[in-house]
């Protein structure tokens, strides 16, 4: 995978006057000097300036001295381009970055009515670089089709009051979530199309639902920042190679100053709310311009969903759209002075490829078989669920049906205690038994030794009576013993019997 540090390609747009402006009288304070410099707010007998046929006077006495700024951009549209030229220039190029694997991004900036819808969307008879581009995609994709398999979906948002909406279906606001391939919209549905036609209805509906308002510059003023993007889906039919590009359209809502649209109450708000979204989109292009490594992305919707676009893997172009009318000489002057921030950052770029030295079929397989892995975990853990949500049902609707289960098996422990405890009883009773068997056998057997000297010779035999006190009673003990040859023999210990003293 190479990467390629570039800069963001920056063009400006100058749309020519409008029959309001003309009825002021302004003065121009745009001179286009060539394809890529403009001066702005060049001086009066250099602008010559004709309406009808006929040289206007500027009678605009309230604005500053001339600043005769000569500025420098990649490209510079005076008001005769059309939405063809532009696209010729600024979008051409970036279709074939697309169909290379790189990820691109082309978003329009600009005051209220200086011509960043009719740029992007343009009319029936003149359309827009969003048509004019997708036409040429879809040319490219037929003309790669034997070689290539393509999955196109594609989404059309819009920010409005800090709100992501979705333009293809009515729902609610979306929410943004941050992942390894950057900010993704959560519960986006992409649109699948086949063909430009397609887009055109897709795009007519979008535009329907998009959230529109006159103000005192334009009639159809975009009061939302509107993001159209392609998702591209190419396999290699040959290796199985696969590229995922994402390529974004972006008209932002108009940057002028609130009060610049005399808005009050929801469109003051709006107002407030586009400024705020357009001020950190500013603060960022600054701190990329500079260099800086910490850039405020999360500080609105709008920058965290350019943050591809500005500062990430991706070729960005910005079309800065201008009126030449002095009348707007502050938004003009603030718009040029955003463009030329702009140029000064660096995107880098690298096409969406699996890298690889190993061979690709060996990839192909690999990806196959995880994502059959994927599937076959997934099925589990929706089994799983199953399970589970049938449970927690159970539960949930009959808990009185697991008590006198729960009774029975109580009752059935107990029970086993019960047993085990007489079982227990019984054997220390059994043990006690055996012992006095063993006493009795042995007994028994001295009882039998004796019998038999008493048989042998009973001449030999002695008897010795011992009288032993336990407490209040006394115990006779009668031993009997064997003096044979000289030795002493204790044959028994004769019976013990309960007796009184009296006698002995
Ligand atoms: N280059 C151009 N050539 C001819 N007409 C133009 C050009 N640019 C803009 N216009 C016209 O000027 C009017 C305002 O333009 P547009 O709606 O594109 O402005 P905008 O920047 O999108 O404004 P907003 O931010 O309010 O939506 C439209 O009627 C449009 O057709």
């Amino acid at each position: 995978m190479t990467a390629d540090s570039r800069k963001i390609r920056v063009a400006v747009r100058v749309r020519p006057f409008n029959e309001k402006e003309l009825e002021k009288n302004p003065r121009n304070i745009i001179k286009v000097l060539d394809k890529s410099t403009l001066m702005f707010d060049p001086d009066e007998d250099e602008d010559e300036f004709f309406f009808h046929g006929v040289k206007q006077t500027h009678r605009d006495i309230t604005k500053r001295v001339k600043k005769k700024l000569t500025m420098e951009y990649d490209d510079v549209f005076d008001n005769t381009a059309t939405n063809n030229d532009v696209y010729e220039v600024c979008m051409k190029p970036l279709v074939q970055s697309v169909m290379n694997g790189y990820n691109c991004s082309v978003f329009v900036y600009g005051a209220t009515g200086a011509g960043k819808t009719h740029t992007m969307l343009g009319s029936m008879d003149c359309p827009g670089i969003t048509f004019l581009t997708m036409k040429e995609l879809f040319r490219q994709i037929e003309s790669l089709s034997d070689l290539r398999k393509f999955d196109i979906g594609i989404s059309y948002l819009e920010v409005y009051n800090e709100l992501v909406m979705n333009l293809l279906t009515k729902s609610g606001p979306l929410k943004l979530r941050e992942d390894a391939n950057g900010v993704v919209v959560s519960g986006l549905v992409l649109k699948q199309i086949h063909n430009a036609t397609e887009l055109l209805e897709l795009l007519a509906l979008g535009n329907r639902n998009r959230t529109q308002h006159p103000t005192d510059a334009n009639a159809e003023s975009s009061r939302s920042h509107a993001i159209f993007q392609v998702h591209i889906r190419m396999v290699e039919k040959k290796t199985g190679q696969k590229r995922t590009v994402k390529l974004s359209m972006i008209d932002l809502a108009g940057s002028e100053r609130a009060a610049s649209t005399k808005g009050i109450g929801i469109r003051f708000k709006e107002g407030a709310n586009i400024n705020k979204s357009l001020l950190a989109l500013g603060n960022c292009i600054n701190k990329l311009a500079d260099g800086l490594k910490h850039i405020p992305y999360r500080d609105s919707n709008l920058t965290r969903i350019l943050k591809d676009s500005l500062g990430g893997n991706c070729q960005t172009v910005m079309i800065a759209n201008i009126s030449p009318s002095s009348l707007t000489y502050d938004d003009t002057y603030n718009t040029l002075k955003y463009a030329s921030r702009a140029k000064k950052i660096r995107t880098t770029v690298r096409q969406n490829i699996v890298p690889s030295n190993v061979p690709k079929e060996f990839l192909v397989k690999k990806v196959n078989e995880q994502a059959e892995e994927i599937e076959r975990l997934k099925a589990k853990v929706a089994d799983l669920e199953e399970q589970l949500r049938k449970k927690a049902q159970t539960v949930v609707e009959s808990p009185m049906l697991n008590e006198p289960l729960l009774n029975t098996w109580i009752s059935r422990i107990d029970s086993c205690y019960a047993s085990m405890r007489e079982a227990l009883e019984r054997l220390i009773a059994l043990k006690s038994k055996e012992k006095l068997i063993n006493m009795r056998v042995k007994l028994k057997e001295q009882a039998e030794v004796i019998a038999r000297i008493v048989t042998l010779d009973g001449s030999h035999l002695n008897e010795v009576s011992f009288i032993f006190q336990h407490g209040q009673s006394y115990q006779r003990y009668n031993l009997l013993y064997s003096t044979r040859n000289d030795h002493l023999y204790t044959v028994a210990l004769g019976t013990l019997n309960n007796c009184d003293t009296g006698g002995v």
